[in-house]
């Protein structure tokens, strides 16, 4: 599929942004509250290089990497896994405080958003990231009028890549599959949106796991928002 034929003047109705690593560079803020919760854990803090690369399966798994010290957690030692629940209760108390301090939004994107607003396209966030900590970033980072709802890591009971937080997203837009567009970083967004059976534009310049997103089967692959005007 063209790029054209993606995002032509009436072609998205409705589109659907993932937030993490493809709307904000929030992996500053994730870092230095993961580095704190290691500490806190009498731990070496693990730097933003590492947990760039474990951003995009929600809060949960985030941590579980931390733990373990790489992107492939599983299956976890039976020390870390003891220690799960402690480490995501202090994540989450140190991630409220950082939330959104360093966070970046990327190039493009806001010309991007302006572009679809602009041509009657309705648009949603559909994110891992932990509910509570949705709005306060789409706020503080002025995103949050371009987007008529979100759909975060437990709004439902499961995740990207299940396709089911893109589906739920595309109904309350009253959109339907033939006229919504999926756009991500990770292999979760498009693994997500080809189970959902629906178009997906990828982003080179998110976190991926740390891997290149050319290979996914997405139908467009981007350096920037803006090549899709
Ligand atoms: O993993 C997360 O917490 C968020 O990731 P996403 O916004 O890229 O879905
Ligand atoms: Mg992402």
């Amino acid at each position: 599929m063209s790029l054209k034929g993606l995002f032509n003047p009436r072609w998205p109705a409705a589109a659907l942004f993932d937030l993490d690593g493809t709307l904000v560079d929030s992996a500053p803020d994730l870092a230095a509250a993961v580095d704190d919760m290691l500490t806190k854990l009498g731990r070496s803090p693990a730097g933003l290089a590492n947990v760039r690369n474990w951003v995009g399966n929600g809060a949960s798994i985030l941590v579980r990497r931390a733990l373990a010290g790489k992107t492939d957690w599983e299956p976890a030692l039976p020390k870390d896994d003891a220690l799960h629940p402690d480490a995501l209760s202090i994540f989450y108390q140190s991630y409220a405080e950082l939330n959104g301090r360093h966070a970046v939004v990327f190039e493009g994107v806001f010309e991007c958003l302006d572009h679809l607003k602009a041509n009657g396209c309705r648009m949603a966030v559909v994110t891992n990231k932990p509910d509570q900590f949705v709005a306060p970033l789409l706020e503080q980072t002025g995103l949050a009028p371009y987007f008529e709802l979100f759909v975060g890591g437990d709004t439902l009971d499961v995740k990207k890549p299940d396709p089911a937080p893109l589906l739920h997203a595309m109904e309350k837009l009253g959109s339907t599959i033939g006229t919504t567009v999926m756009v991500g970083d990770s292999a979760a967004d498009v693994n997500a949106a080809q189970k959902a059976g629906m178009p997906c534009v990828a982003v080179r310049y998110g976190y991926n796991f740390g891997a290149s997103i050319d290979s996914l089967g997405a139908d467009a692959v981007v350096d920037s928002l803006t090549e899709l005007l």
